[in-house]
């Protein structure tokens, strides 16, 4: 089977990009870490209709999970992946984590604004600061002109964009619309944590920020809707970490729908954590 070229160092990513560069290609750099599946390879086609040149980076980041997480079993696929990326991006850049971080690594980026708006940041307080930190040296590692971001991790990317913006990153940061199964479940790749069991009930999370969604356009009270919301997820199984109506932007709690606004969505099903939201 085929596999895409793969680079481990700063150095051989630097002269990849290099030898695009002087022949005046466009690069865009897609973070993943890895065990890839249809949304991840849905950001690497929107990358290919952006620039010419397209690496996917594979680090499972290990400042971006805390020591009750789940860092040591985060699936690792490899082989799988460079086969699943061969003939759709032109590089994967898959460092060790000495590569990443060597010895005396002493330098983090934090945010205020979207990082510390609650939601993730409530439950997981030290993860943007591990997300920003590796993405924005894996966008002076790649330099790309774009960097593309899944809306499934909204947070995330309103926390990169930010960071972008304030850091004076020359890439563009892009969204890229959340990829389903048939049933509405979010592609994760820690939905293959769930039990037969789990993964049947695992669509009542999207099916209710769709009725959240429904409910608040038709004029019905935010609190309402989300009260409702939670009740219909603790009926399903889930223990949920918050169901929350934001603004689409800054992500400060909102009561209406004056400007464009987001329903977010944590909630566990036995061991699994699992996130979705929607634009409402
Ligand atoms: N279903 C999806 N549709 C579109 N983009 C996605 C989807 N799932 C993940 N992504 C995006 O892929 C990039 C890499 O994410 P990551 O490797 O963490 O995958 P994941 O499936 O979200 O895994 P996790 O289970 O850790 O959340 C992120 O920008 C993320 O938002
Ligand atoms: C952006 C990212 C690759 C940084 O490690 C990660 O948080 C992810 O996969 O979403
Ligand atoms: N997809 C976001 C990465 C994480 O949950 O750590």
């Amino acid at each position: 089977m085929d596999r895409v070229a793969t680079v481990e160092t700063v150095k051989g990513l630097r002269e990849a990009v290099a030898s695009w560069r002087g022949a005046g290609e466009r690069v865009a750099l897609v973070p993943t870490m890895g065990a890839l599946h249809e949304g991840h390879l849905s950001l690497v086609e929107r990358a290919r209709a952006l620039a010419d040149r397209v690496v996917v980076s594979i680090f499972v980041n290990p400042t971006q999970f805390a020591p009750n997480e789940d860092f040591a079993k985060y699936p690792r696929t490899l082989d799988e992946d460079r086969a699943k990326l061969a003939g759709l991006a032109d590089l994967a850049y898959t460092p060790v984590v000495d590569e990443m971080y060597p010895p005396g690594f002493a330098t983090t980026v934090s945010l205020a604004g979207p990082a510390t708006a609650g939601l993730e940041d409530a439950f997981r307080p030290t993860h943007f600061t591990g997300v920003a930190t590796v993405v924005a040296k894996l966008l002076l590692q790649a330099l790309p002109d774009v960097a593309i971001f899944g809306e499934k991790d909204y947070q995330q990317l309103k926390v990169i964009a930010r960071m972008a913006r304030d850091l004076d990153f020359s890439a563009e940061i892009i969204g890229a619309p959340t990829v389903r199964e048939a049933d509405g479940l979010a592609l994760s790749s820690r939905n293959r944590y769930l039990s037969d069991e789990e993964r049947a009930l695992a669509p009542t999370l999207h099916r209710t920020l769709q009725d959240g969604a429904a409910r608040l356009r038709a004029g019905e009270d935010a609190g309402a809707v989300v009260t409702a919301g939670e009740d219909a997820l603790a009926a399903a199984g889930f223990a949920v970490d918050y169901l929350a109506l934001r603004d689409a932007e800054t992500l400060a709690p909102v009561s209406d729908l004056a400007a464009p606004a987001r329903l977010l969505v944590a909630a566990r099903l036995g061991a699994t954590r699992l996130i979705d939201n929607i634009a409402v």
